[in-house]
């Protein structure tokens, strides 16, 4: 598959301490002098770790399969190319719940570094860019057979200074169209459900899919998390819905290319009900906030190229 980021060196630029990037057993793990840190599996490109200050932002259960046998259970999982149990007239009607991208190895492509605008004091990069790709040539003889389109996914991760970065590109490679979702099932590390807030996202329109899947529209430009949330708010104008702890800012998460989101916790039954969620009472430390296009279908024609993913700030 084309390789649009060529791999490059990381330069020696400056005299201070370098950025790291190693690869190795299935997993790369990136640095920032600044002690920030990444840390991907092959296996579904899931982002299983994001450090900044010192903070780990991602929640990975103790119970999640990191051998390549089941989609993890936290971190940022990819859907595609259909979110949920896929209608059964549909394309992708005989796949998996959120599709195969969770569940396929991908390649690593390689890294490239860059000197951002706030360059550090130590004069080293301070951003790294870790490429990786899925190609339907990749996928097992049952996904192709399921979902026989000729693709080519690029998954850009970049640990930046000031946050992280993750952007899906989607290319039609083939000669016929396809219609696919996506979405970055992020799952946020938290202190406690009871003290955090999700704002920017009032006056959105979402589907509830635990009250009775049908169309609400929040009031409250604040929400606050109860009970087992499970909704999916579409065509969101603000570009940022932030998640406060205690009425501090704790992260901010921005749209790129997209405009639908997902709020889930599972709360104490859900969470009992998933062998691999640990501790039962981790939905108190997690909240997923998910970016991605899962209104409706996109549509690519053959040769067409569709981005999309989200920046994540971390307050200290
Ligand atoms: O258990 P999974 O297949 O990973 O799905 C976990 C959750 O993903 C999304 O957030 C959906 O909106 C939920 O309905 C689903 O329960």
């Amino acid at each position: 598959m084309d390789r649009p980021n060529k791999p490059s060196a990381i330069s020696p630029s400056g005299t201070g301490p370098q950025p790291s990037v190693h690869s190795e057993r299935g997993r790369v793990v990136a640095s920032l002098p600044t002690g920030d840190s990444v840390e991907i599996l092959l296996y579904g490109a899931t982002v299983i770790s994001w450090k900044a200050n010192g903070r780990e932002n991602l929640w990975v259960s103790e119970a999640a399969k990191l051998d390549g046998n089941k989609p993890v259970r936290g971190g940022v999982p990819i859907v595609f190319p259909c979110f949920g149990p896929p209608p059964k007239d549909h394309a992708t009607g005989s796949l998996s719940q959120h599709g195969f991208a969770r569940n396929s190895t991908w390649e690593y492509l390689g890294k490239s570094t860059s000197e951002s605008e706030g360059k550090l004091a130590s004069g080293g990069d301070d951003s790294i860019k870790l490429d990786f790709g899925l190609s339907s040539s990749q996928l097992t003889e049952d996904n192709k057979k399921a979902w026989g389109y000729d693709f080519a996914l690029v998954y850009s991760v970049t640990l930046k200074r000031d946050g992280l970065q993750t952007m899906l590109s989607v290319r039609n490679q083939g000669e016929k169209a396809f219609e696919f979702q996506m979405l970055l099932h992020t799952y946020f590390r938290i202190d406690d459900i009871s003290k955090v807030a999700i704002n920017g996202l009032g006056s959105t329109t979402y589907v509830d899919k635990v009250l009775d899947a049908t169309t609400h529209t929040q009031s409250s430009p604040s929400l606050t998390i109860t009970g087992e949330i499970d909704r999916v708010y579409s065509g969101i104008k603000q570009d940022t819905t932030s998640i406060t702890q205690d009425g501090k800012p704790r992260l901010d998460v921005t749209r790129d290319g997209i405009s639908d989101s997902v709020v889930w916790n599972p709360w104490i039954q859900k969470a009992k009900g998933m062998g691999d969620f640990e501790p039962k009472d981790g939905y108190k430390n997690m909240v997923c906030v998910e970016v991605g296009a899962v209104d409706g279908w996109q549509k690519l024609e053959a040769g067409e190229t569709f981005e999309g993913g989200m920046i994540v700030k971390s307050h200290a």
